[in-house]
Order: structure tokens, then C-alpha cells, then sequence
């Protein structure tokens, strides 16, 4: 079985990939303090609590924070008895190019989505994921990773609004009824949250302008749906799409080395 890791700025998700399927999946705050024994010891309780018993024999992990790679390494190495595949590392090879200038750590999250959604959809393709940060990811039509946008994540953006303005009190996203906000909380969300529409609408567009033909918009990340409510942003949501890419760079990995 194939654990896969994607660690991201906030959460951590790990899933069992059995070869056709996820059998499941468990989410963590990302620490780049945990120890290996702990995931271990975590991963243990959680797969036993949903009443999973299965033999981990490969693992691959894409990381956005390179400090937390040392420790996962160290759970396949002493719990595995496996050496994971890093994304980003050169040992581990990518299914598609990557045409971007030279000496540009691109995330390897936004990689792992553009294989994703090039062996869902082919070529000419946005992919919208909405974590820490949202970003836009480009496929070129062989599927070759040529760029994206990088913009502050919903929750961040949130959060700096409370960060920064003595007034302004911690909320959460949700889709106001009305634009015109008649308290402080409803302006905060209207703002967020309309402008985050104006944002996708905006930058998918101007994508398709620059790039001169029709392009498909694949959403990923947790908020998507909130935003796809009632508007006609993306083609697809995918949930899975990150731990799909890795499913698809560890099969390649596996048969071309
Ligand atoms: N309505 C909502 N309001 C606030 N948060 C939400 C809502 N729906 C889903 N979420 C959150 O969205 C998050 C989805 O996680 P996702 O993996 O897409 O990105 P992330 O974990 O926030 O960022 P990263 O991957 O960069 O660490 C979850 O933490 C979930 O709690
Ligand atoms: C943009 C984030 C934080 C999104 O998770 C991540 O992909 C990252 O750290 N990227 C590095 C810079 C880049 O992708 O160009
Ligand atoms: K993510």
C-alpha cells in the first residue's frame, strides 16, 4: 500500500492509496516539530480507529515546508522500511515539463496539481487551489507546468484584516447574503468573499486572453465549493486532486526507474 503525504503551510494529509483507491485519509496541523514516533503513533491510532490494518510499503510526499521533510523521512525509513519519494527532489521525476525561469523553487504542491489535472483533463488547463495561499497553476497543452498566480489564501486575508486593524474581530468565510455589510463582521465577509470572486473571475480570464484559447478551471482545496455556490467559476471541483497527482508521480517513478 502507498501512503501518501501533502503537507502544506497549514494542514498535513496523509492517505492510504491501495492501488485503485484511497482508503482513507487523515488531516493534522502541519509542525515541523513532530517527531517521527509521533506521526507514527498518530497514523497508528487513527488507521486503527476506522478499523484499517494494512501494510505501508511505499510512500510518497510532496512538502511546501522543507523543514518537516527530515522527520516524515525518518517515519518511512524506521516505521516503513521505505525510502519516500520527495517531490522536488531530483530523483523523483515528473510526468510533465516544467518551463518556468531558471533557479524557481516552483511548490511542489502546485506541480503535483498540474500532473493531477493534466491526466484528468489534458492539456490547456487552470488548476485553482485554495489553501494557505490560493494559487493558479497553467498546463500548456502537453501538460508542461508553464506558471501560475500566487494570491493571499481566504482565511489569510481574513486573518489580516484581525492582525492588523485593532477593530476588526477574528471571522470566518461564508457567503453574505448582501454585498452592503450592515455590521462589522458581514463588511469583513463581503469583502473576502465577493472580492475572491472578482479575483477568480478576473485572473481566469485574463489567463485565457494570454494564453488565446479556451481553457478548463479545475478547483481544489476546501473553500472551493463555498465559492462555486450560485457562481460559475470552475469546470470541476476535485477534492482529491493533490493526493491523485501523487498516486500518478509514484506509479511513474515506479516504472521508469
Ligand atoms: N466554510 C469554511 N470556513 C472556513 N474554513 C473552511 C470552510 N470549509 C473548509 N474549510 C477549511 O478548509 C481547509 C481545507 O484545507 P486545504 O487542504 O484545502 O488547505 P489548507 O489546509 O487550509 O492549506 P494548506 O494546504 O496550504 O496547508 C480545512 O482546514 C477546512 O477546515
Ligand atoms: C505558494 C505555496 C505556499 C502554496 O502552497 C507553495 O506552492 C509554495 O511555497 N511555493 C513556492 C513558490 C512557487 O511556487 O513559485
Ligand atoms: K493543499
Amino acid at each position: 500500500m502507498l501512503l501518501t503525504i501533502d503537507c502544506g503551510n497549514t494542514n498535513t494529509v496523509f492517505a492510504i492509496w491501495d492501488g485503485t483507491a484511497f482508503v482513507d485519509s487523515w488531516r493534522r496541523a502541519t509542525n515541523h516539530q513532530s517527531t517521527a514516533d509521533e506521526y507514527y503513533t498518530w497514523l497508528r491510532t487513527s488507521m486503527s480507529l476506522r478499523g484499517i490494518d494494512v501494510a505501508i510499503t511505499d510512500c510518497i510526499i510532496s512538502s511546501t515546508v522543507p523543514r518537516v521533510v527530515f522527520n516524515l523521512r525518518v517515519l518511512c525509513d524506521r516505521y516503513f522500511d521505505t525510502r519516500p519519494w520527495v517531490v522536488g527532489k531530483p530523483e523523483t521525476k515528473l510526468p510533465i515539463d516544467t518551463r518556468v525561469d531558471a533557479g524557481t523553487a516552483v511548490g511542489p504542491d502546485r506541480l503535483v496539481n498540474t500532473v493531477a489535472g493534466y491526466n484528468r483533463h489534458g492539456g490547456d488547463i487552470i488548476i485553482v487551489d485554495f489553501g494557505t495561499a490560493t494559487t493558479f497553476d497553467v498546463a500548456d497543452s502537453d501538460g508542461a507546468y508553464i506558471g501560475g498566480v500566487i494570491a493571499p489564501g481566504v482565511n489569510l486575508s481574513l486573518e489580516a484584516l484581525h492582525m492588523a486593524a485593532a477593530a476588526l474581530p477574528h471571522v470566518d468565510i461564508t457567503q453574505p447574503l448582501r454585498v452592503v455589510g450592515t455590521n462589522t463582521v458581514a463588511c469583513m465577509q463581503s469583502g473576502v468573499f465577493w472580492g475572491y470572486v472578482g479575483l477568480i473571475k478576473e485572473i481566469t480570464a485574463r489567463i485565457r486572453a494570454e494564453r488565446d484559447r479556451p481553457m478548463k478551471v479545475i478547483a481544489t482545496g476546501g473553500l472551493a465549493p463555498l465559492f462555486q455556490q450560485g457562481e460559475d467559476l470552475f469546470d470541476a471541483y476535485e477534492e482529491d486532486l493533490t493526493m491523485h497527482g501523487l498516486t500518478v508521480i509514484h506509479k511513474y517513478n515506479k516504472e521508469n526507474t
